[in-house]
């Protein structure tokens, strides 16, 4: 099946991570947040300010390269979090689920959400927002040019014979 894009704008990454964080409101208290560099630090700011939350940790997993998948490799431990208890981990996706599973076992007691998820992924976190199929790319705002441009009537679409 060809992939599709999923383009999320900063407005709704903001609407989204709040849904996130409405979730996460009654689940606590936390002791922290551990963002998941770095896909997952703009949706931790955004939750740590919904949670009051002041203790930000992070934790860093390289595992693509573009949008290859490659071997997950943690290049910064987190120091903060102990073994997780209490602490929130948030990362702004979950894919195959690859980051997710080495960041639990750094942080097995901690509560992992995302803001979307794949299939192949949803059941290894612990809350998500918006679920998205697997052969969807979706494109955050920090990866795209959002400089408006013109777009063609529909009637003059390819095939239309205009
Ligand atoms: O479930 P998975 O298949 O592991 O995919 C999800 C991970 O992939 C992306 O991170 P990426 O490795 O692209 O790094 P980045 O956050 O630094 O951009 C995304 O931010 C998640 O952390
Ligand atoms: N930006 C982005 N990064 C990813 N890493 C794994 N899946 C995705 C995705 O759909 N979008
Ligand atoms: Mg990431």
């Amino acid at each position: 099946m060809a992939p599709q894009y999923y383009t999320v704008t900063w407005d709704q990454l903001h609407r989204d991570a709040r849904a996130l964080a409405w979730r996460l409101i009654d689940t606590g208290p936390w002791k922290g947040i551990v963002a998941v560099t770095r896909g997952g630090l703009i949706p931790a700011a955004i939750i740590a300010r919904e949670l009051e939350c002041r203790l930000i940790e992070s934790v860093s997993v390289e595992t693509y390269n573009e949008e290859s998948i490659g071997h997950p490799v943690v290049t910064k431990a987190p120091t903060a979090a102990g073994d997780g208890e209490g602490f929130l981990i948030i990362d702004d996706l979950v894919d195959t689920g690859t980051t997710a599973r080495v960041v639990r076992k750094l942080l097995p007691k901690a509560h992992f959400a995302t803001v979307y998820a794949k299939p192949a992924g949803k059941d290894i976190v612990d809350t998500f927002v918006t679920e998205v199929s697997q052969n969807t790319w979706i494109l955050f705002p920090w990866d795209t040019d959002a400089a408006p441009q013109f777009v063609a009537p529909i009637a003059r679409a390819p095939g239309r014979g205009a």
